[in-house]
């Protein structure tokens, strides 16, 4: 760009008449111009005209120089006339010749004068155009140094992300310090990679650092096709086209610079009608583009799939049934990617289904994991911890008791006046709650575990379920009542399980209370006393008047060290539930008594199916506790669901393992369960068949408390004859859910809801499903309803009704009916479609049904004594004159369970 300023401040002042003022056609006259660029550089340029000189011999012989004519100034300029440009420094002479410039005319210097222009601009433009392909080459090599960069960044990511993956899993064996080392890696990785987008945005910054002029933009009215060079405004003025493709190519990032130093940064971003005309912007790649295209190709080198080389292989801990979820989640794989693999091996299974072992290895292998096969019973292996402690860890424990005895004779009565002598519970306070379950402090110091469970059903069921818990029965006899069918009842329980009994000879303050004639009763049973030299222990008690109570301490105690009760307090506790129940503010609730180690609140532990977290202990004063050790009955807080009574309680090392053992024991008891009906082992269908054809009465029960549920059932369960049973397809404590309603509808069973009643859900489905759910409070009601029901099913007792006697007295053949007997009714009555049978000499000859029964020719419903009627047998004709009819009728008469 040439200004009249740029003249001016040239050293030598071109022949300007007037100074400081704008003479454009002066400084052209000149023949010296000040040049400046875009980028900011400049530089003086002399134009010269030179004139062919040419030399001709005279007529004197001598070479002379022939001087042509002045050009005129109407003619364009002669070819032999060359324009040079030179440099400044180097056009230090006067332009020359002066003279002819002054001869030329103002159109012809005009002219002359453009054409200078134009191929100084042309100059011009061709080095502005190499300068921009260097620094286009520059910036290339820039770019292509930062991805470079960027691409080892990543590359070291990914391998910090591999190792970091690696150590996860490895820290399965050995946690900590290989976490710290991956964190490490990670670390570097993410340095890496912080330096690599600094360096990047350094490099994106440079072409920033070029002269402010370089990246002055054009003029902004111009529309989107100016010229942005010299070369294409030349081009332009001589009416040729602007070819934007052979431009130099530059990044966005210079795009963006270049608009935003025309200050649109406001614009930025906007499609404009320019930006969207121009070719220009549908010819450069974006950034993300350019990455993009990069990440592709690194994909496609990597064989198409972005995740294997991140892909984590592992072991899989292989059931011997596994659903496709959990192999799924087991290989840290998608549940869709384990269903695709299925589908190749042409086993259609849905997310939750199970397939087995055999088909998931396939999975698994197909899948590039390993696997490890583990049996049912591995899951549940090393779940009890050190099975045997050593005897020097080993401590005296207080001794666990259960009172038994028959109704009346005074089991509670005796538990309570126990209770009363206990001295914590007078000084601590708290109210007594009831949690089946209870430790006494004796004045001896001595520390007694009571069962505070009704009868020995709870201890025959507890036993059932294969938990000892008891160390010493405490056998209450009434005084004056002797033995009796409970009594008995609970001598062969506590013999069955071979737990000592002591005899707690009760009511002793009666009048009529005669010891030994309960100690001679007991001989009856196989119980010897001391008195008669056996190994027995009894104690005359009486817990109305509180005497004996240190006697049965003593005795108790005595038992407990001939036991040598001991336990190892110092390890993760395993205790069994003792009662369980749903409270409705606090969850589920357990009382679990502590057998070995000791229990401390935060704890995981499994119980039966469930499982949970410690969250809070109460003792039975409702007391909070934060430890119990062994045999120490505690209520516990933290359970997710209500497990049953005799169910062990063991503490595990963390929530996995916790619900790996609930799921598999949930699972077996599915299982127990389908085979319980039959779909089960062939010896069980067997077992069905033999039994004929017992009618079943399917029914559900839920109940407030453990307790009133085993009850229900075994009440239940007693009244099962040969004919009808109950079939007690699930019991549970809490409201009845829709999964209950669901197992009733499929099993047409009946629900028995004790105490407790249908959450809205599954009352609405109950309606819906037309599932019969019956509320009761009185277990009395559910024994007689229940014994109604099955009395329904009892088939119908049928009885022969005797109606009257016939005498045949004529035989008619008639030809269409066969042979009619025309008979006299001697006794009673005959009814149409009775019974009859034939009698001839008093022996039966015939029983069958009567086919018409007519009084002169007309079929009637029943012929009374004394008269004559015509009766015709269906299907026997070997009638005669004499014989005897004696017709009778079936009834069916309702049975009743006794
Ligand atoms: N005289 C006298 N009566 C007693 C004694 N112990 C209990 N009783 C009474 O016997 C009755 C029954 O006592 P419980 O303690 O309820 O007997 P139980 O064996 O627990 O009865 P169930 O819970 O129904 O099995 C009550 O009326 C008591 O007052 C005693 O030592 N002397």
């Amino acid at each position: 760009m040439t200004s009249s300023k740029d003249t001016k401040q040239s050293k030598k002042p071109l022949t300007l008449s007037r100074p400081n003022s704008l003479e454009l056609k002066k400084t052209v006259e000149t023949g010296q111009v000040k040049q400046s660029f875009s980028h900011g550089r400049s530089k003086s340029v002399t134009v010269e005209v030179k004139r062919s000189r040419t030399f001709e011999r005279g007529e004197s012989g001598r070479m002379a120089e022939v001087t042509t004519p002045e050009p005129q100034l109407t003619e364009a300029p002669k070819p032999k006339e060359a324009v040079v440009v030179k440099k400044a420094p180097a056009a230090k002479k006067p332009i020359k010749p002066k003279a002819t410039q002054d001869n030329l005319t103002n159109a012809e210097k005009a002219k002359r004068m453009q054409v200078l222009t134009a191929a100084r601009q042309a100059e011009e433009g061709k080095r502005q155009a190499a300068e921009e392909e260097k620094l286009r080459l520059e910036e290339e090599n820039k770019r292509k140094a930062v991805i470079q960069a960027e691409e080892n960044a990543r590359l070291k990511a990914d391998e910090a992300e591999r190792l970091k993956q690696e150590t996860e899993a490895a820290r399965v064996e050995n946690a900590k310090s290989s976490m710290e080392k991956a964190e490490d890696e990670a670390k570097v990785a993410a340095r890496a990679t912080t330096e690599a987008r600094k360096k990047r945005e350094a490099a994106e910054r440079a072409p920033d650092r070029r002269p402010a002029r370089q990246e002055k933009p054009k003029p902004k009215k111009k529309p989107a096709a100016a010229p942005t060079s010299v070369g294409d405004a030349i081009a332009q003025e001589l009416g040729g086209r602007v070819k934007q493709g052979n431009k130099p190519s530059f990044t966005p990032k210079q795009a963006t610079d270049k608009k935003e130093s025309t200050g649109d940064r406001r614009n930025k971003g906007k499609l404009t009608i320019s930006s969207a005309t121009s070719d220009n912007d549908g010819r450069q790649r974006s950034l993300a583009s350019v990455k993009r295209r990069r990440q592709k190709k690194l994909q496609q080198e990597r064989g198409g799939n972005r995740a294997a080389p991140m892909k984590v292989l592992r072991e899989v801990i292989l059931p011997e049934t596994i659903t496709v979820q959990e192999l799924g989640n087991r290989m840290a794989e998608r549940a869709t990617d384990v269903i695709k693999e299925l589908m190749k091996l042409g086993v259609m299974a849905t997310i939750n289904q199970t397939i087995d072992a055999d088909t998931a290895e396939l999975v698994i292998q197909e899948l590039g994991h390993t696997y490890k096969r583990v049996t049912d019973a591995d899951v549940e292996q090393g779940i009890l911890g050190v099975e045997v402690d050593d005897e020097g860890d080993l401590a005296t424990r207080s001794p666990v008791v259960t009172i038994m005895g028959h109704v009346d004779h005074g089991k509670t009565s005796l538990l309570d006046a126990i209770r009363s002598a206990d001295v914590v519970r007078g000084e601590a306070g708290g109210i007594t709650q009831h949690i089946g379950a209870y430790q006494v402090n004796l004045k001896s110091g001595n520390k007694i575990t009571f069962l505070d469970t009704p009868g020995h059903a709870a201890f025959t069921e507890m036993r059932l379920r294969g938990a000892t818990v008891t160390d010493i029965v405490v056998l209450v006899v009434a005084a004056d009542d002797g033995i009796m069918e409970q009594t008995i009842e609970a001598i062969n329980h506590a013999k069955a399980s071979g737990v000592p009994i002591i005899v707690a000879i009760n009511k002793m303050d009666k009048p009529g209370a005669n010891s030994d004639r309960v100690k001679q009763e007991l001989l009856q049973h196989e119980l010897v006393v001391e008195d008669m030299g056996g190994d027995v222990q009894t104690v005359e008690v009486s817990a109305k008047a509180q005497t004996g109570l240190d006697k049965l301490e003593e005795a108790i105690m005595l038992q407990a060290e001939l036991l040598e009760l001991k336990a190892n307090s110092d390890r993760d506790a395993i205790g069994t539930v003792i009662e369980s129940k749903l409270d409705k503010g606090r969850g589920s609730v357990a009382t679990v008594l502590v057998q070995k180690g000791t229990l401390v609140v935060g704890d995981i532990f499994v119980t039966g199916s469930e499982w949970g977290r410690v969250r809070a202990m109460t003792n039975e004063r409702g007391q909070q506790i934060t430890e119990a050790g062994p045999a120490l009955p505690v209520e516990v807080l933290g359970l997710n669901g209500t497990p049953n009574a005799g169910d062990d309680f063991i503490v595990v090392e963390n929530d996995a393992k916790a619900r790996e053992i609930a799921e598999y024991r949930e699972q077996k008891k599915k299982d127990l369960a389908a085979a319980a009906e039959g779909r089960g082992s062939l010896e069980q269908m067997l077992a069905k068949l033999k039994e004929g054809q017992a009618e079943e009465l399917p029914v559900i029960i839920k109940a407030d408390v453990h307790g009133s549920m085993e009850a229900i059932a075994t009440s239940l369960q007693k009244m099962n004859t040969d004919e009808v049973k109950v079939n007690i397809l699930h019991t549970g404590v809490g409201a009845i859910n829709e999964s209950d309603i669901t197992l009733a509808q499929s099993t047409g069973a009946f629900v028995i809801a004790f105490n407790v009643r249908a959450n809205p859900q599954a009352r609405e489905m109950s309606r819906r499903e037309n599932v019969d759910i019956r509320y009761y409070s009185i277990i009395y009601n559910v024994v007689d309803d229940v014994k109604a029901a099955l009395s329904g099913m009892l088939e119908p007792e049928q009885r022969e009704k005797f109606l009257g006697y016939a005498e045949m007295r004529e035989i008619f053949n008639i030809t269409k009916t066969g042979k009619i007997a025309g008979c006299m009714i001697t006794e009673g009555i005959v009814q149409r479609g009775s019974k009859v049978r034939l009698l001839r000499d008093n022996v039966v000859i015939h029983d069958g049904t009567l086919k018409t029964l007519r009084r002169f020719k007309e079929e009637v419903k029943e012929v009374k004594e004394g008269y004559e009627c015509g009766m015709a047998f269906e299907n026997y004709f070997d009638i005669q004159v004499g014989d005897q009819v004696e017709c009778y009728i079936i009834e069916e008469i309702a049975r009743k369970l006794d």
